[in-house]
């Protein structure tokens, strides 16, 4: 057995207590062995985690990793425009090999900030795949399909794609890739392709994710044409298992909740894409209260504009309060149960907490920071202080990712150097 430990930190027990231990993985299974103290001697590895919090590697439940390429170039418009005229333009011009080179970027960034493990949705799956299989992330990957303005033949190719890429890649790298069936969303996919689609990917066993109840703007048509709100539409039609999982979940009525709360259906809560593209409060502490499982996700860099999980913390406690109104909703231990355990149990990860037999997906956080002193509360500080650049040490499935600030699995400058190329050339393309 080969073995890393993690000495000497401070360590985020699942009960959000804080305990001095040191923490032993079996890099061969990639599982944690022991937490406790003096643990280190007997290792084949240490790092080093002194002055240090030793959380569970944050899950970014909701993301669009490629859609770096794109980060800065149409901002300040709500969803529905920014979407149809800048976002879906700008993506027809995309090449497997940009989705590629946004793919890495958006992986060295999310090591950069602690993220062991993420959900995607996005266009050309096996290249994003192929970026996760090095960068040494956990993923669960699915094709976006969208129905609406294409001809029956090639919206179901779309749909059928979507399948595929859902059989195939379930399983891959060593088992750090599963995937899900990852319709848009409610009002861009036809009932017709659910209908037919929806029976095999429960065949298949994957789960179902997709963007429910983002904006009033796309409520408002399920409840005019079909007569429900439109989470008992998505039940109606298959979409609503204990494995589902649906990001942002802003306008859902109290209706909603209880169904998802009844069903099991987890949700991820986009705070700073909501705010950006002025989306709305996702009712967040009533969720909670609920029983649903709430999940946190930072969305595309397109529409937050980075995908660091610590910022997205801070937004959906700030923005928690302001919702309901009460400066006591969505604490500290809220959002650093969502950001961690919540988002993972709703994507279907075993990660999210650091226990005996867990996945050893865990994040280093360095303390010695004066934005982070004095040390009253680490919860409170992962919460509301610490940022990604506060980030020591990133390690998933038991292999260290980044040790000391530095990314191993992927070139830094060559990956930054190959989006910045892509970029260009992709809006020179949509521009023209
Ligand atoms: C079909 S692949 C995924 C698709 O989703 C688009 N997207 C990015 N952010 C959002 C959002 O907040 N709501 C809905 N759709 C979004 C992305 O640009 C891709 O086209
Ligand atoms: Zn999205």
């Amino acid at each position: 057995m080969t073995t890393l430990a993690i000495a000497d930190g401070r360590v985020l027990r699942p009960d959000l207590t804080v305990t001095a231990a040191d923490v032993l993985i079996d890099q061969d299974s990639g599982e944690i062995r022991e937490i406790g103290p003096d643990l280190a001697s007997e290792a084949d590895d240490t790092l080093d985690a002194a002055n240090s919090l030793v959380t569970p590697g944050f899950v970014n439940g909701h993301c669009h990793v490629a859609m770096t390429l794109l980060r800065g170039y149409a901002d300040d418009k709500p969803l529905e425009t920014w979407l149809r005229e800048d976002i879906w333009p700008a993506e027809g011009e995309l090449t497997a090999a940009d989705i590629r080179a946004g793919a890495e970027l958006g992986l060295l960034e999310l090591i950069k900030s602690g993220v062991t493990a993420f959900a995607d949705m996005y266009f050309q799956v096996p290249e994003v795949a192929a970026a996760v299989e090095t960068a040494g992330l956990r993923a669960r990957l699915g094709h976006g399909i969208v129905t609406i303005g294409k001809d029956g033949e090639t919206a179901r190719e779309d749909a059928a794609t979507g399948l595929e890429i859902a059989r195939e890649y379930d399983g891959a790298a060593d088992g750090r890739i599963s995937t899900a069936f990852m319709p848009h969303s409610l009002t861009t996919v036809g009932s017709e392709y659910l209908a037919e689609f929806v029976p095999k990917a429960r065949e298949a066993g994957v789960p179902i994710h997709y963007h429910a109840n983002e904006t009033a703007d796309e409520v408002a048509p399920i409840v005019d044409e079909h007569g429900v709100r439109p989470l008992e539409y998505a039940a109606d039609r298959g979409l609503l298992e204990p494995e589902d999982f649906v990001a942002h979940g802003v306008h859902v009525d109290e209706t909603e909740i209880e169904l998802l709360a009844e069903v099991g259906t987890g949700v991820i809560h986009c705070p700073a894409s909501n705010m950006k593209l002025a989306s709305g409060m996702a009712p967040v502490e009533r969720l909670r209260e609920a029983g649903v499982t709430v999940g946190l996700g930072t969305d595309g860099a397109a529409s937050n504009n980075d995908l660091s999980m610590l910022d997205e913390a801070r937004d959906a406690a700030m923005l928690g309060k302001l919702a309901a109104d009460d400066a006591s909703a969505v604490p500290a231990e809220a959002v650093v149960e969502m950001m961690t355990r919540g988002s993972a149990d709703a994507v279907g990860f075993d990660s999210g907490r650091l226990e005996v037999g867990a996945p050893a997906d865990l994040a280093v956080i360095d303390l010695e920071q004066p934005h982070l002193t004095p040390p009253h509360d680490l919860v409170s500080h992962l919460a509301y202080a610490a940022a990604a650049a506060d980030v020591r040490h990133t390690v998933c499935d038991g292999r260290v990712l980044m040790r000391d600030r530095e990314v191993l699995t992927l070139e830094a400058a060559a990956v930054r150097e190959r989006a910045l190329e892509a970029a260009e050339a992709v809006v020179e393309r949509a521009d023209a």
